[in-house]
This record gives structure tokens, C-alpha cells and sequence, in this order.
């Protein structure tokens, strides 16, 4: 590094792996608290249906962070060939199983299953994905509602970075339901002017160029680039893409859907890296999520400060 890039305020890389650390045991200190009240565990459900093995990977460390925060985790794997039905017939027997406060069902689901009317059968008090239409629906009108992970990490982790976000101008790129559409509706809710730009939007780059604040949630390794970003956003970058591997290697490298490397340059304030940025936040959200969800069942009052 040249002494003039040092002479720079150097942008902040948001630890969101260490921020997800500390929400994980804000959630384990508050779970005495319930079990007391309540007299049991709350309690997290994750089905997977088939052997993908990122999707494998994935509800492990689910179950590992769920055991680690003192609640109970329940697991149920079922062969890709289950019939629709049958997955059915279990989401009510979570939906009625008074141990169970969370139910997340691992997408993507196989091919034959409608992803829909799988989420819809979910009770919307335990649906902790925040999945279910009524979640959506609470959520845009301002009810009380239970609020997709990965959004809601990410807008913890900006109010870390930034404090007040009242009046900023919020660019999210990608409208999927789980994230994009979400993250706009928080954003709002923050009182920012919010942008919901996607793959027919025109002048991406001039669009983006406008924002204090960028959410990159498109799914496109490194689409976001250097010189779409102005100086001091703080960047957001939600994608997960693994690249092909490099000659001779097994696995390709992890990227987001920015080019951190250009962000950096380009003078950004702070930005998410990829991994260690919003990933483990989704998770450390859902611990939040399924003792929120526990504690509204059980009469509780929300837990504080989460
Ligand atoms: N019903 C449902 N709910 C989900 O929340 C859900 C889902 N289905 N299907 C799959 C996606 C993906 N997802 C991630 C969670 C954590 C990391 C995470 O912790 N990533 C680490 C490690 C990345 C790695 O090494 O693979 C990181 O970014 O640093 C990533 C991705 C939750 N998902």
C-alpha cells in the first residue's frame, strides 16, 4: 500500500461474522429468562428435504448454533422423493407441537414440490423465515410480524455502521421475496428513500451512483462494480456466489454480488465482506427470530435489545 492510500480514511470491513457472535449470545443470555417463565426450551424445527450439500451444510450449523444458544433443535430429513402430502401432514404436526416455537423448511424444495403452498401451511406465528404471506403482509403494513433473517441481519448491521438512516437514499438491487422486497420494506420503515432496482431497471449504474446506502441481493458474482458506488455508501452485499474452481483446485473461491476489491477503491465508508459479512448474520437472526417467536406464543414480552 502507498503512503497516499494510507493517508485515506480507510474503509470499514464490517466484521459480520463477530456482530453475528455477539447477537447469538445476546439470544443465549436471554433464553434463562424465558425457560423460567415459560417452564421449557424454546424450541427450532428445520426440515430438509433431499441431500443438496450446501443446503446440508447449512442446517448443520443451524443445529449447532440453535444447541449453542441453549433452545431446542429439531431436525427432520426426509428423502427427495417424499410426495407433498407427506411433507404436509408433518408441517402440521410441528404446527400443532407445543415444543416447537420455529419451523423452517430448507429451500430449495425439489422440483415436484410448490414452494408456495408449502410456506402457506406454515403457522404464521412460527414461520421464523418470515416467509408466509401474512409475515409479508404484517411486515408492509407495519404490524408486528415476523421478519425474513437475512434482511433483517442486514439492517442491523447498517444501523451498526451508520446509526440514524432516516432520510438516506437506499438503492436495493433484486426484488426476490425473501430478501430484495423485504430489505425495501425495512428500509422504509427506517425512513429512507428507497430505490427497488432489478434486472430490467435502466442506468443501473446511474441509479446506484445516487446511494448513501446499497443493498446488493441479485445473485450475480460481482455484478455490482467500482464505479457504480459513490463515495462513502455503505455497501451491503447479500450474494453468495462460488466461482469456478482455479486450475488444480476443488472448491472455486466465495464472492458476493460486488467487486469488494473495487468498493474499496471506489472509497466506500464500510462494506460486508463475502463470507464472514451477512451470511452468519441469517443465521444469528434466526436464533433471534425462533426466541421472539417464542416468547409472543408463550404471552411473553419481546425479548429486550435484540
Ligand atoms: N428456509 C430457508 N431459510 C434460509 O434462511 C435459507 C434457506 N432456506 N436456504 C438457503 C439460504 C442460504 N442461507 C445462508 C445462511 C447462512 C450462511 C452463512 O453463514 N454463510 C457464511 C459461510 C459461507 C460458506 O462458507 O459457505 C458466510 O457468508 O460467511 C449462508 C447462507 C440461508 N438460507
Amino acid at each position: 500500500m502507498t503512503a497516499q492510500t494510507q493517508a485515506k480514511k480507510s474503509p470499514q470491513i464490517i466484521d459480520g461474522k463477530a456482530f453475528a457472535a455477539e447477537l447469538r449470545q445476546r439470544v443465549a443470555d436471554a433464553v434463562p429468562a424465558f425457560q423460567q417463565a415459560a417452564g421449557r426450551s424454546p424450541g427450532l424445527a428445520v426440515v430438509l428435504v433431499g441431500e443438496d450439500p450446501a443446503s446440508q451444510v447449512y442446517v448443520r450449523s443451524k443445529h449447532k448454533a440453535t444447541i449453542a444458544a441453549g433452545m431446542e433443535s429439531f431436525e427432520h430429513r426426509l428423502d427427495t422423493n417424499v410426495s407433498q402430502d407427506d411433507l404436509l401432514t408433518l408441517i402440521d404436526q410441528l404446527n400443532t407441537d407445543d415444543a416447537v416455537d420455529g419451523i423452517l423448511v430448507q429451500l430449495p424444495l425439489p422440483d415436484h414440490m410448490d414452494d408456495k403452498a408449502v410456506i402457506a401451511a406454515i403457522d404464521p406465528a412460527k414461520d421464523v423465515d418470515g416467509f408466509h404471506v401474512v409475515n409479508a403482509g404484517r411486515l408492509a403494513v407495519g404490524e408486528e410480524a415476523m421478519v425474513p433473517c437475512t434482511p433483517l441481519g442486514s439492517l442491523m448491521l447498517l444501523k451498526h455502521a451508520l446509526g440514524d438512516l432516516s432520510g438516506m437514499d437506499a438503492v436495493v438491487v433484486g426484488r426476490s421475496n425473501i430478501v430484495g422486497k423485504p430489505m425495501a420494506q425495512l428500509l422504509l420503515r427506517e425512513n429512507c428513500t428507497v430505490t427497488l432496482a432489478h434486472s430490467r431497471t435502466r442506468n443501473l449504474a446511474d441509479v446506484v451512483r445516487r446511494a448513501d446506502i446499497v443493498v446488493a441481493a441479485v445473485g450475480r458474482a460481482e455484478m455490482v462494480r467500482g464505479d457504480w458506488l459513490k463515495s462513502g455508501a455503505v455497501v451491503i452485499d447479500v450474494g453468495i456466489n462460488r466461482l469456478p474452481p482455479a486450475e488444480g483446485a476443488e472448491k472455486g473461491r466465495l464472492v458476493g454480488d460486488v467487486a469488494t476489491d473495487e468498493a474499496l477503491r471506489a472509497d466506500v465508508a464500510a462494506i460486508t465482506p463475502v463470507p464472514g459479512g451477512v451470511g452468519p448474520m441469517t443465521i444469528a437472526c434466526l436464533m433471534r427470530n425462533t426466541l421472539v417467536a417464542a416468547c409472543r406464543r408463550a404471552g411473553l414480552a419481546d425479548p429486550e435489545g435484540l
